[in-house]
């Protein structure tokens, strides 16, 4: 069960009046019943900012322990108790949770003392509850356990509770026992936890919004279930909502501003500059310059550190080579099983691990005051994800140290991660068809239509990946309002049977338990059910049958697994029903969808320009974040900007030019035509899923182009797409030197162009020299016509002005094929990868340089020899 599962399928099809009773059923769940429980924003009765104050100190004290407020923390309290909706925007460990904790307790004690005009009107059903939208599960637990301890009546509905733990949890709102509620956002999919709020006693005094940034398709770590917090907010009615939050650009908070309806003026925003942190970067050259530094890193810097890695195979990778060397260290990623991660959380955090090699898994939740140091083995993927990374460092307030080495090795990671989100627009389109074009695949008991949609094979069949596909079905559901999820089902349980099967299970006589101990079928290990198959078989509700399996599973009798998980929509609209209404949507959704690629990328790029820029670093990030150094400091003092005056520099890397052979490599292992970005997507060594289904990842060519620009990849593949069938289609040359351009050169005929080829060739050097040019016209016909194996052929077509007539010039063994790349004036061709010498095959590399000033062309092939 992945940490974001919210077990909605215990809750599936309940009904809500269902859902808060157990045993009696709830007197009245009538919607004229509503505006008693629910008299929105009506809990005003004046207080000044003192009284608020003294309200939240006192609590803060009694139940915390702690004796002021810090940061802003008093001003978002306040504005949460008058009634309004409020951002606080507060880095790493400053203490978000008290925000919304403190009010959840207030509540009551307002209401009790009289100080809510609601008091009156609402004592008999309970002073409501607050509740925490949240997206990790061990967090929240870790939170309820925290709160319980200090007598705090709080629970956390996720996918581990059992049913009769899901139930008592319901018991307990419904008798006013419960001031705070922790749930994932994936919860509000499930129609009968959304119903169930309505209705909550006393109302739902706070919604607080955790990791608040997350609904903004600007920030760094967008998830489409958090769009729909704001309306499950208006929904239920809840009373106020805080949005909380480590990491928000101006922009963002924007985003998050406008989705909940917050003035400017409860924005509280403190600073993230820490000045305990001593933010350096490092310029290496290539990635294997990284460990000896690191090595020497750790030499020099004592104390418990941090290695932050991209890849889960370098996390343990790392974490060897150092434990080989007598450090004390351990790796930690999601790939990991929950004995491991805890085991090495555990030790990090006990002082018995000195190193923890991680990825971005790491550090959520992470409250350990005295880590040293924070090491980016490579670049953070935004500058959000580096904030929040090195925040963790020194909460103690002691100096630490936070070091990145920034490499362009490392680029490649970043760009492939950006690259593989945007499906083809033939890609959408053909998904958007599948699901539109479709009848509906089930009915409601309203008799609304329902498609159920197996996102995994959807994914699989369109070429798109996980996390855009949901992205994709969030925005027709919220933007374009077409559908709405409801609770997701799974289309197979299994089941294993204990001790208790024979005994208790077979003979429950329920109807439902008949229906499950009839309706198996037996394998060797596993008891396959067909809930739906057997619920239309039997006349038992579907929901009933799966509870009872739940039941049975939470008594220990049966142990239930299910797959196969089905995303199922209610059709609220109208779906498109041509092939030009859906493509009209598609474009839309493309359209987007680019920008969001385009902003991605931008992100990355964020980072690196802050990190080489000729300014103090962190001045440069707390700016980045909408704030500045405290007390008008014009810069820290000691970044590697401030200490050594200079900016870091990258070292440069040459556009290498289009590899043309590889280029036709590619198109002659695939012969995907339809789709320039999956062919780009090869070469560039992207994954996604038609690529693993087609086992492409697994060939030679996958990832051979690496070194490109993915965009120079995407207009070669373009082309050979569009002028698929010729031969020359291999040879278009893609670059932004059209021959439209190369018309613009000097019409003025220059005396002459020589060609010299220099190689260490046995027939030695050749040049040529052509007269009469007024301008080249790069034309190159593919390999086809090569005399010999492992020869081509480069054919410049030179054009004579005044005749108009072409003339082909030959180079045998001389590589053919190039690219114009215009700033530099550099030809490179290279078509061949091999030459035959004395029967020896040679790897060549082949390049043109061509010098407009001085009208000169050169052509330099070298190949390594062996030499033996
Ligand atoms: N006013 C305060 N005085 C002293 N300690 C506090 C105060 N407020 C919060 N803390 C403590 O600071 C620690 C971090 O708080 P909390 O987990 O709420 O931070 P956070 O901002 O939510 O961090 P993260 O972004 O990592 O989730 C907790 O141990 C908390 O009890």
């Amino acid at each position: 069960m992945s940490d974001y599962g919210s077990g909605d399928d215990l809750l599936d099809d309940v009904d809500p009046d269902e859902l808060l009773s157990t045993g009696s059923k709830r007197v009245n769940v009538n919607p004229a019943h509503d505006s008693v429980q629910h008299p929105s924003k009506r809990v005003k009765k004046t207080l000044t900012y003192e009284q608020y104050d003294d309200i939240s100190r006192s609590i803060l004290k009694r139940d915390f322990g702690y004796d002021d407020f810090r940061y802003e923390q008093a001003a978002a309290i306040r504005a949460i108790l008058r009634g309004d909706n409020a951002l606080a925007v507060f880095p790493t460990g400053a203490g978000k949770s008290l925000c919304y904790q403190i009010p959840g307790i207030a509540f009551e004690e307002l209401d009790a003392a009289g100080l809510t005009e609601r008091q009156s009107k609402t004592s008999a059903i309970g002073s409501g509850i607050t509740i925490v939208v949240s997206p990790l599960i061990a967090l929240m637990k870790d939170q309820v356990d925290a709160l319980q301890r200090r007598g705090i009546p709080a629970a956390c509905l996720d996918s581990t509770k059992t049913y009769d733990e899901q139930k008592s949890i319901n018991a307990s709102i419904r008798e006013g026992r419960l001031r705070i509620l922790y749930c994932a956002p994936e919860r509000l999919n499930n129609e009968g936890f959304v119903e169930s709020m309505k209705f909550v006693p006393g109302g739902i005094r706070l919604v607080a919004v955790d990791e608040a940034h997350c609904i903004s398709e600007w920030g760094h770590s967008f998830r489409p279930d958090y769009l729909k917090v704001a309306r499950f907010v208006s929904e239920i009615k809840a009373e106020r909502v805080i949005c909380l939050t480590a990491t928000a650009t101006p922009r963002v908070a924007e985003d998050v501003r406008r989705a909940f309806d917050i003035r400017e003026s409860n924005v509280f925003r403190t600073s993230p500059y820490r000045p305990n942190l001593q933010l350096h970067a490092e310029a290496v050259k290539t990635s294997d310059d990284k460990f000896p530094r690191l090595l020497k890193f750790l030499k020099d810097h004592s104390g418990p550190t941090l290695v932050y890695v991209t890849a889960q195979k370098q996390a343990e990778g790392l974490a060897r080579d150092l434990s080989k060397l007598g450090h004390v260290a351990a790796c930690f990623h999601a790939g990991l099983s929950t004995e491991q991660k805890t085991k090495t959380q555990d030790a990090f955090m006990a002082g018995s691990v000195r190193i923890v090699v991680a990825t971005i898994a790491f550090g959520m939740g992470i409250d350990k005051a005295d880590i040293r140091n924070i090491l980016h083995y490579d670049i953070s993927n935004t500058v959000e994800e580096y904030s929040q990374q090195v925040g963790r460092a020194g909460r103690d307030g002691k100096p630490s140290f936070c070091t990145l080495y920034i490499c362009r090795d490392d680029f490649w990671m970043r760009e492939n991660f950006v690259r593989g989100d945007l499906p083809s627009r033939q890609s959408l389109q053909n998904l958007l068809e599948d699901i539109f074009l479709h009848e509906p695949t089930a009915k409601l008991p309203d008799g609304g239509d329902v498609i159920k949609l197996n996102q995994l094979a959807l994914g699989k069949k369109h070429d798109v990946r996980a996390s855009p596909l949901s992205i994709i079905l969030a925005t027709i559901e919220l933007r374009f309002g077409l559908i709405r999820a409801i609770t997701p089902e799974y289309s197979t349980y299994q089941f294993e049977t204990g001790p208790g099967y024979d005994t208790q299970v077979k003979h429950d006589k329920s109807p439902e338990a008949k229906a499950i101990v009839s309706h198996n079928k037996k394998g060797r290990k596993w008891h396959t059910i067909d809930v739906n198959a057997v619920a239309n078989d039997t006349m038992q509700p579907r929901a009933d049958i799966i509870r009872k399996l739940n039941e049975f599973n939470d008594k220990g009798l049966i142990r239930v697994k299910t797959s196969g998980v089905l995303s199922r929509y209610k059709i609220l609209k109208t779906l498109p029903s041509t092939p030009k209404q859906v493509g009209a949507i598609t474009d839309k959704l493309h359209a987007e969808m680019e920008d969001r690629e385009t902003d991605a990328m931008k992100r990355f790029q964020t980072l690196c320009d802050l990190l080489t820029d000729t300014q103090c670093f962190a001045r440069e990030l707390t700016r980045y974040f909408g704030t500045e150094l405290p007390n008008g400091k014009p810069n820290c003092g000691h970044c590697t900007y401030c200490l050594t005056g200079k900016p870091v520099v990258l070292p440069p890397k040459p556009k290498p030019p289009v590899d043309l052979i590889a280029i036709r490599d590619i198109l002659s292992c695939c012969d995907v035509r339809d789709d320039p970005r999956f062919l780009a997507r090869i070469a560039f060594g992207i994954k996604s899923p038609r690529i693993t289904a087609l086992k492409l990842d697994k060939t030679e060519v996958f990832g051979a182009m690496q070194n490109h620009e993915f965009e120079s990849l995407l207009k070669e593949f373009t082309k050979a797409c569009e002028s698929e069938g010729s031969a020359i289609t291999l040879f278009h040359l893609t670059t932004s030197a059209t021959p439209a351009n190369i018309n613009l050169l000097p019409r003025t005929p220059p005396p002459s162009v020589s060609l010299q080829q220099s190689c260490s060739d046995p027939s030695g050097p050749r040049s040529f020299a052509f007269r009469e040019i007024t301008y080249l016209r790069y034309e190159v016909s593919a390999a086809v016509a090569s005399p010999q194996p492992n020869t081509t052929q480069l054919v410049f077509e030179l054009v004579n002005e005044s005749t108009d007539i072409s003339t082909g010039c030959a180079c045998q063994n001389v590589m053919s094929g190039g690219d114009w790349v215009d700033d530099s004036h550099t030809w490179y061709a290279c078509v061949d990868r091999t030459i035959t010498v004395g029967g020896t095959k040679y790897p060549v590399k082949t390049s043109a340089l061509i010098d407009w000033d001085r009208w000169r062309l050169t052509v330099n092939q070298t190949w390594v020899c062996d030499e033996r």
